[in-house]
C-alpha cells in the first residue's frame, strides 16, 4: 500500500489535487501578506521586541543534522502515537491561536472542520472568536483539546474548564507564558489589539460566569464587556500552589504550555500535571528567550519520561518534526503555518498545510531509515 507521503506527492504531481496555496512556508507567509490587511497580518506574523527569538526558533533547527540510515525496509510506515490513552493518527496538533476571525470570517470553525477532516487534534484557545461549544459542535467525535488562559477571576477560569469538559474536549492546556501581552512593536505601532473588539472576546461573551459579572447583557454594552475582559484576562500573581485549584475543576489531563526551564519541568511533574508543552509562544512573549528546540533536550532529561513532552515554536517543515521527535518530543504543535492556510483558503487551506507538512514528515522519516515515530531517537541526529 502506498504511504501517506507518496500518495500526497503523486496526487499533486498528477494534478488530481491542486495546491491551492503555496507549499513552502516562506511563500505561504508572503502570499498571506498579500491578501491580509497589514494590522492582522502583523498580529500573526510579528513577535516580541527585535524578534530575535522568533528568528532563532527557526534557525536553531539547522544546528541539528539528520544522519539517515540505509537499507532499513521503510516501505510501510506508522505515523500514529498514543497520548493519554487515545490513538492519534499523527504526532501533530494544531496550536491554540486566538481570535482567528481576523484572518478569515469562519475563524476557528474553519480550523476545527479542517482538523476533524484530517484527524488532527485542534487546541481551541480561550481567546477564540467563536465559543468553545460552537467549535466543538463542528467537530463531531474528533479529538480536541482546550487551552486555558487562567483569568484573574478564578471562577471564570473554572467555568471555562467545566464548559470544555462538558463539550467533549479531551485535555486542558494551561498557557503560562502570557499572563500579560509581550512587547510587540508592530502591534503597538499599529495601535492594534483585536481583543478590544467583540470578535476578540467571543468565547468570553458566552461564558455564564463572565456575563454574570456585567451589569447588563454584553450586547447592550459591549464596551463594558471589553473593559471587564481587560481587567481579568491575565493573572501574573499565579504560583505553582494555584495549580491545585484547576486540578479540582476537572478530571481531564492537564498540560502546561510555555515551559522552557528544566527546573520548571520538574516542578510541573511534582505538582502532578499530565504533560508539558515546551514553547516560547512563537517568540511573541520574551524576546531573547531560548529557542524552544534548544530548550527541549534538557527538559526531556529532567523529566525522565514521567509525562509526555510536546513542543512548538518554529515547526515549519517535516524535517523540523523529525528533529523535535528525535530529541524526545512526543508530538509537535503547528502555529503560524496553518493560520496562513486559513487566511488564504479557509478550511481547505488549513487542510492543505497539514497534508503537506505530514507528507513531508512521512517521506523524511522513510528516507532517514525509520518506519515509525517510536523508532526515532537522538542517535539519528548530530549536533553541527
Ligand atoms: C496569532 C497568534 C495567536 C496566538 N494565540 C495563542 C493563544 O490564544 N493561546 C496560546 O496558548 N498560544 C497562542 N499562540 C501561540 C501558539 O500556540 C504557538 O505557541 C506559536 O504559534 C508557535 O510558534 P510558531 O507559530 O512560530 O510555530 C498564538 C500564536 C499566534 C501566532
Ligand atoms: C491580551 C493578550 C491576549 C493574547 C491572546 C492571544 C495570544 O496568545 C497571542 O499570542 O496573541
Amino acid at each position: 500500500m502506498m504511504s501517506f507521503g507518496n500518495q500526497v506527492q503523486l496526487k499533486v504531481y498528477q494534478q488530481i489535487e491542486k495546491n491551492i496555496i503555496p507549499v513552502s512556508y516562506e511563500e505561504l507567509e508572503a502570499k498571506a501578506k498579500e491578501v491580509l490587511d497589514a494590522k492582522p497580518f502583523y498580529y500573526v506574523a510579528a513577535s516580541a521586541g527585535a524578534e530575535v527569538t522568533a528568528v532563532q526558533n527557526n534557525r536553531a533547527f539547522d544546528k541539528w543534522q539528520i544522519v539517515p540510515r540505509m537499507l532499513c525496509d521503510t516501505s510501510s510506515r506508522d505515523l500514529s502515537i498514543e497520548l493519554f490513552g487515545k490513538k492519534l493518527s499523527y504526532p501533530v496538533l494544531l496550536a491554540p491561536v486566538g481570535v482567528q476571525s481576523i484572518v478569515h470570517p469562519d475563524g476557528e470553525l474553519a480550523t476545527a472542520r479542517a482538523a476533524a477532516a484530517m484527524d488532527v487534534p485542534f487546541i481551541a484557545s480561550t481567546a477564540s472568536t467563536y465559543s468553545l461549544e460552537k467549535i466543538a459542535d463542528t467537530m463531531g467525535d474528533s479529538p480536541r483539546w482546550y487551552q486555558l488562559y487562567w483569568s484573574g477571576d478564578h471562577e471564570v477560569a473554572a467555568s471555562m474548564v467545566k464548559r470544555a469538559e462538558a463539550a467533549g474536549y479531551d485535555a486542558i492546556v494551561i498557557t503560562l507564558d502570557t499572563s500579560m501581552m509581550g512587547w510587540r512593536e508592530k502591534d503597538i505601532e499599529h495601535a492594534y489589539l483585536p481583543f478590544l473588539e467583540a470578535q476578540g472576546i467571543g468565547n468570553y461573551l458566552e461564558d455564564p460566569v463572565f456575563c454574570s459579572r456585567l451589569a447588563c447583557p454584553p450586547q447592550e454594552d459591549m464596551q463594558a464587556a471589553i473593559m471587564l475582559w481587560a481587567s481579568i484576562f491575565g493573572n501574573p500573581a499565579l504560583t505553582w500552589k494555584d495549580l491545585d485549584f484547576i486540578k479540582q475543576q476537572t478530571s481531564l489531563p492537564i498540560l502546561l504550555k510555555g515551559i522552557l526551564h528544566p527546573d520548571d519541568a520538574k516542578l510541573a511533574v511534582e505538582h502532578g500535571v499530565d504533560g508539558i508543552i515546551v514553547s516560547n509562544h512563537g517568540g511573541r512573549q520574551v524576546d531573547g528567550a531560548i529557542p524552544a528546540i534548544d530548550a527541549l533536550p534538557d527538559i526531556v532529561e529532567a523529566v525522565h519520561g514521567q509525562v509526555p513532552i510536546l513542543m512548538d515554536s518554529g515547526i515549519r517543515r517535516g524535517s523540523d518534526i523529525l528533529k523535535a521527535l528525535s530529541l524526545g518530543a512526543k508530538a509537535v504543535l503547528i502555529g503560524r503555518p496553518y493560520m496562513y492556510g486559513l487566511a488564504l483558503a479557509g478550511d481547505e487551506g488549513v487542510k492543505q498545510v497539514l497534508r503537506n507538512m505530514i507528507a513531508d514528515f512521512d517521506l523524511t522519516l522513510a528516507l532517514s531509515g525509520k518506519r515509525s515515530v517510536q523508532e526515532l531517537n537522538r542517535e539519528l541526529l548530530k549536533k553541527g
